[in-house]
């Protein structure tokens, strides 16, 4: 929900489309799409679910005072004035953006969309512009931060209200960029319509989310409308190395120029001589007539590309190159993302990788720093996407030990969701451990020095949905404290 400290937003004069039926003009200063949620004055959005029709709620909305609805079909047994629009979705955050009295007018925003990556990027342009001593809220899957609070995320894109309300913020807090996460659903479902964005960034198109898309077409088709969000004059940032975003763009561009990123071919940012070890990579960072050695922390090429397409935006927004580069050196890992829980004698990671993709590129990352064998403990999510599975088995096959596990098994039966993976895994040793815990004291207690042990899957969150319950689960909490509680002798440490 949404209520303006702006005084009231006539509709007509917002929506001049729109066609009214018992009014000439509603009023709003407060609008929501959950009939539960209207309040004496409010404009009920009737939206069109997958699962229901807003419009079956309006005597909801009205009996809790609802004065007013938003539709995209008149509907006659109401009396409530109607504003009747062509997409009510995307009126609705138009109507939120401007109760929020358009905030990315006085920002400089970069959205960030692409099937892995999003979070790392994000946090990398945030971190690229602090340490300059700018100020860059940031919203996205794992946190939400107006410039001054951090909350934990509920959405990687939220709904209109919390959106256009956290942009609010940000410029309430003399914050003047952002880089937000814009997920395909929530393109797909005009989540943001009206965002004015200067940047458009794709970190990578590969296969996600196709229980909600349908096919891959419909799921790339919704990216692209990320190029129809970037305001006159703005740009495409894009991952040149990957033949998925350099699709994308091609078909969906709407005549905006892109700024290309490549650690393989000719770009305008480009990481050259890299060298992956034990305790991070190094690279050339190349931009325009300027180069730098970096020596990072974080592992593996796909964060050098986070990296560049980081820089790219920092880049636009007013940082010089010697900044960027100063600055790229010192970042560390989200939580969740790729991240050291522990460094000698063997190594842990968690990581959010639940894409074959994903997956398949960090495990192939982590067998090339390490020495002895990597061990893997992964699963798949249930009620999602089932075709994914033997893929993700697949993905994890050039491991040297699968543990195979529950990720979120949701609805569905575990077993039958471990089977589907096992189908796909075509040459390691596996083991089955359907409780997560268990499979992860599997994996510690099997690695000896010179091992590295990958949990993957679930990254920073912090439960599992098994059924309908939601137990409380963190893949690195669990490791430090199953560590710190094992035998005392054991020489194993987690990293801070
Ligand atoms: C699958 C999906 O995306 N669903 C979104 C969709 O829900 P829906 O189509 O099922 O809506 P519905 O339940 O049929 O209801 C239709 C309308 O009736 C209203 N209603 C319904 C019941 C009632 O009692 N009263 C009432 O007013 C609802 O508020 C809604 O406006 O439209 C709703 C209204 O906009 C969204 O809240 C809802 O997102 C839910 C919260 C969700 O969980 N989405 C997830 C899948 C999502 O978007 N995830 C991405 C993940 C990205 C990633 O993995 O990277 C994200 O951005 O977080």
């Amino acid at each position: 929900m949404i209520a303006s400290s702006a005084g009231a937003v006539s509709l007509r004069r917002l929506l001049p489309a729109a066609s009214f039926i018992g009014s000439a003009d509603i009023g709003v200063s407060h609008i929501t799409d959950r009939s539960t949620d209207c309040r004496p004055g409010s404009v009920f959005a009737a939206l069109r679910g997958r699962t229901v029709d807003g419009i079956d709620y309006l005597d909801e909305a009205i009996s809790n005072g609802a004065c007013g609805v938003l539709t995209d079909r008149p509907i006659t047994s109401t009396a409530v004035p109607q504003c009747v629009v062509s997409n009510s979705r995307i009126a609705y955050s138009e109507v939120c953006r401007a109760l929020a009295g358009r905030p990315d007018q006085r920002l400089r925003v970069a959205g960030v969309t692409g099937t892995d990556g999003k979070t790392s990027v994000c946090s990398m342009i945030r971190k690229l512009l602090e340490s300059c001593g700018q100020r860059c809220g940031q919203l996205g899957t794992v946190e939400n931060y107006d410039g001054v609070c951090t909350e934990t995320s509920t959405l990687t894109t939220d709904e209109p209200p919390k959106f256009w309300n956290s942009l609010s913020r940000m410029t309430s807090n003399r914050t003047t960029m952002a880089a937000v996460e814009l997920s395909s659903q929530a393109l797909d479902q005009y989540r943001v319509a009206g965002l004015q964005l200067d940047l458009a960034v794709v970190t990578g198109v590969t296969r996600d989310h196709l229980d909600y898309h349908g096919t891959p077409h419909a799921y790339a088709a919704a990216k692209g409308k990320i190029f129809g969000l970037v305001r006159k004059g703005g740009r495409a940032i894009i991952n040149n190395d990957d033949p998925g975003s350099r699709d994308l763009f091609a078909k969906h561009n709407c005549g905006i120029d892109a700024i290309t990123c490549s650690l393989d071919g000719p770009a305008d940012l480009r990481a050259t001589d890299l060298t992956s070890n034990k305790t991070g990579v190094r690279f050339t960072f190349q931009m325009a007539d300027f180069a730098e050695q970096i020596q990072t922390e974080l592992i593996g090429r796909h964060n050098v590309m986070n990296m560049l397409l980081a820089a790219a935006v920092a880049a636009e927004f007013g940082l010089a190159p010697e900044q960027i580069a100063a600055g790229l050196s010192k970042i560390k890992s989200p939580p969740g993302r790729l991240e050291r829980i522990v460094a000698e004698p063997i190594n842990v990671f968690v990581d959010y990788a639940h894409t074959p993709d994903a997956l398949a590129r960090v495990v192939d990352e982590l067998k090339q720093i390490t020495q002895g064998r990597l061990i893997v403990v992964f699963g798949a999510g249930g009620g999602r996407d089932a075709d994914k599975r033997p893929l993700l088995g697949q993905a994890a096959s050039n491991a040297d030990l699968a543990i195979v596990t529950n990720d979120n098994p949701r609805n569905e039966h575990p077993q039958t969701i471990i089977e589907h993976i096992l189908a796909g895994i075509t040459s390691t040793t596996v083991e089955v451990r359907p409780d997560r815990c268990d499979a992860i004291r599997l994996a510690l207690d099997a690695a000896v020095p010179g091992d590295c042990v990958l949990i993957a899957g679930k990254g920073h969150e912090t439960y599992q949905e098994i059924g309908t319950r939601q137990i409380s689960h963190n893949d690195a909490a669990f490791v430090r404290r199953y560590l710190s509680a094992r035998h005392p002798a054991t020489p194993i440490t987690a990293c801070a």
